[in-house]
């Protein structure tokens, strides 16, 4: 079996009295997509927030690639090649969809402030900015503004500028939500191919979703991992079935 591109070793995080993550571990193999599942509030976010780094674990490792990235910022992280999709609304909404997928290309070369070069005639961005749109089906609104896109077509754009990042793994925090049936089967087949590219640890409510796309699922409840597996593994577990999915996965 493939080494593990992403291995999270005995996390643990409490706010207060609250244990958010009680000594998890999990990891992501090449050409997976490992999906985390679990209640409300059972701490998805925040193990998702600690992989990233943007929250410090109490005590425990994150391995990414081989090497110990528990120390790295989340900047650190992302140009180590651990990319997070993000909302891409909340950056320049004026934007088109080209000009944030060229500052991608241009965050990975390391080339963040170019005075005497406009950067809307760099070549050398524009192309692999362009490659990146058509990855996700965009080519055709390369030059539409983030806030004129649909919210399907946004959610596209936010692969596409992790790609364009360089990421060799991805982790997505419900990359489902707010998506008409639609958008989430274009999304669904977007994800389902990307995962040979780069494996995905994702949270998701989206039960369809999940059990359509993942290669396995984990399932948090008040900060534990109860179960790992495949996804017909998850649904025939007993405790899976009582602490969350319910009767509903018969
Ligand atoms: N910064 C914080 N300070 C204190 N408590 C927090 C903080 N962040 C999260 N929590 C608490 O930790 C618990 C886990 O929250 P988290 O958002 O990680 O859960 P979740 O599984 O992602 O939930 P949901 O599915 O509703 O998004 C919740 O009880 C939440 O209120």
């Amino acid at each position: 079996m493939a080494e593990p591109i992403l291995r999270i070793a005995n996390l643990r995080k409490s706010f207060g009295a609250l244990k958010v993550t009680d000594d998890v571990s999990l990891d992501l193999r090449p050409g997976e997509i490992h999906a985390l599942i679990g209640p409300n509030g059972a701490g998805k976010s925040t193990l998702i927030h600690q992989i990233c780094g943007s929250v410090a674990p109490d005590t425990g490792r994150v391995f990414f690639d081989g090497g110990d990235i528990t120390g790295l910022s989340p900047a650190e992280r992302a140009r180590a090649g651990l990319g997070r999709t993000f909302q891409v609304s909340t950056v320049v909404p004026e934007f088109t969809a080209l000009a944030h997928a060229m500052l991608a290309v241009q965050a990975r070369q390391g080339t963040s402030f170019r005075f005497f070069r406009p950067v809307a005639l760099d070549r050398s961005l524009r192309e692999p900015a362009l490659a990146a749109l058509a990855r996700v089906g965009l080519e055709g609104r390369a030059g539409v503004p983030a806030a004129a896109l649909s919210h399907g077509e946004r959610r596209r754009l936010e692969v596409a500028l992790v790609l364009a990042l360089g990421s060799r793994a991805l982790l997505m925090d419900e990359p489902m939500a707010g998506m008409g049936s639609e958008g989430s089967r274009e999304l669904t087949a977007l994800l389902s191919e990307l995962r040979r590219e780069a494996p995905i640890l994702m949270v998701e409510h989206d039960m369809d979703a999940v059990f359509a796309l993942a290669d396995r699922i984990s399932v948090l409840v008040y900060g534990r991992i109860v179960a790992t597996g495949t996804p017909d593994e998850i649904r025939g577990d007993p405790i899976v079935r009582e602490a969350y999915l319910g009767e509903d996965a018969a």
